[in-house]
């Protein structure tokens, strides 16, 4: 046996979901840039879930289900009430919550794909609300409830904040989301994949997800990009800084990749939106900075921004707190994770690699009293 560390190039399973192929990226065969450019966060999960783009009335079917869905049960709230949230990083609080909401669909364990499609439906509906009503809960005010003619990128940041948010803001918001939604075998999808091929329940299969994504090496960048930015302060403090962080062999955040050699095609579309959103803002220093560090690291050690890098730019500049950024992340990707669970579902197999053992061997056994 012959062992590949972090499986990297190994080819773990077939899907029709989305690819990267010569640093490309298409949800079913559609360009990354064409969607970005065109399309609704709702258009994109109905594309992930049907594998195929909706008609207008199918379009119009899923925004309004979203936004009649998004409301979620009371004991929720009354969970998040119960915590002094200030210690709890909202990822953790997602990924408990979105385990308890599996409590409360009553076809958690139905297994047909149809009912699999309804709680695909109620989960990615009910996240945003999960979050939203997390953040408010956090800062002693009341959750908000969704707006039924809202699309879900409107809906988010009026539930987030109480107010209407502005045409610009749910663009860029909706653009985000569309650039996260998927992402071929990403850790966090092989997560929920191999969790629902035990023919677990989807809710477990994104539970498990999420607590993948929390992670720095993957989700948990963004959030960590902008702790660096705010370290940084300054635009000529970056490279001082970068040049440190580099002399101390430590990774700096939102660089690099394990699949993209040139680039992330997702990360020219954010640092478009960092530049105008920073700019507008009255605050172009996120997006200097941010450039100076891209330019700095792709000279010195040939890697490229991935997606985590310019979003937190963007994020900051729609006043959304840091520590969302990743819970935002996992509220688009829910869309990923449960199109690859229903794929699962439709070709099963039990993922079980093996490991190469390297531990010792034909040890004698001595008796606890004489060890
Ligand atoms: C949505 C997402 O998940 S996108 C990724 C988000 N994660 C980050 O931004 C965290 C920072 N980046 C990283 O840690 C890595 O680039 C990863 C985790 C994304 C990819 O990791 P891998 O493919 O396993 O690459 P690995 O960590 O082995 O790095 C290879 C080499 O590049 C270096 N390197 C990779 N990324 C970075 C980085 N961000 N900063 C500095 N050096 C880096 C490593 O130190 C290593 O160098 P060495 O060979 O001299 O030891
Ligand atoms: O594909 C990966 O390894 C990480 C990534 O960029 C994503 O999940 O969006």
């Amino acid at each position: 046996m012959s062992t590949t560390k972090g499986l990297e190039g190994v080819i773990a399973t077939e899907s029709s979901i989305s690819s990267i192929i010569d640093d490309q990226l298409t949800y079913v065969g559609y360009e990354i840039d064409d969607l970005a450019a065109h399309s609704s966060f709702e258009e994109v999960v109905y594309l992930l879930w049907h594998k195929q783009l909706p008609t207008k009335l199918e379009l119009d079917k899923i925004k309004n289900d979203l936004a009649s869905n998004m409301e979620i049960p009371h004991e929720i709230i009354q969970h998040f009430k119960m915590y002094d949230l200030s210690s709890i990083h909202p990822m953790a609080a997602l990924r408990t919550a979105v385990s308890l909401l599996g409590l409360y669909d009553p076809e958690v364990d139905k297994m047909e794909h149809d009912a699999n499609l309804r709680k695909a439906l109620r989960l990615q509906a009910k996240i945003a609300m999960v979050i939203t009503a997390f953040a408010r809960i956090r800062e002693g005010k009341e959750p908000i409830k969704p707006k039924k003619h809202f699309g879900y990128a409107a809906n988010f940041l009026y539930m987030l904040t109480g107010k209407e948010p502005e045409a610009l803001e749910i663009e860029a918001f909706n653009k985000a989301l569309v650039l996260h939604a998927d992402h071929e075998l990403n850790a966090s999808t092989f997560t929920a994949r191999v969790c629902v091929a035990t023919l677990s329940d989807l809710y477990s299969g994104v539970t498990a997800a999420i607590g993948a994504l929390k992670g720095p090496l993957h989700g948990g960048a963004n959030e960590q990009v902008m702790q660096m930015l705010t370290e940084i302060g300054e635009v000529d403090n970056a490279i001082p800084y970068i040049k440190e962080k580099l002399r101390n062999k430590e990774k700096i955040m939102g660089m690099g990749h394990r699949v993209y050699r040139t680039g992330d095609p997702r990360a020219k579309h954010l640092k478009e939106m960092s530049k105008q959103l920073t700019k507008n803002t009255g605050q172009p220093k996120w997006y200097e900075m941010s450039l100076k560090i891209e330019k700095y690291i792709k000279d010195e050690k040939g890697l490229p921004a991935n997606v985590d890098f310019y979003s937190a730019s963007v994020y900051h500049s729609l006043g959304i707190a840091h520590d969302l950024f990743t819970p935002i992340f996992a509220m688009s990707r829910t869309s990923g994770w449960l199109a690859h669970i229903l794929e699962q579902y439709e070709n099963n197999r039990l993922i079980r690699p093996r490991a190469e053992y390297v531990g010792p061997i034909r040890q004698p056994f001595v008796q606890v009293e004489e060890r």
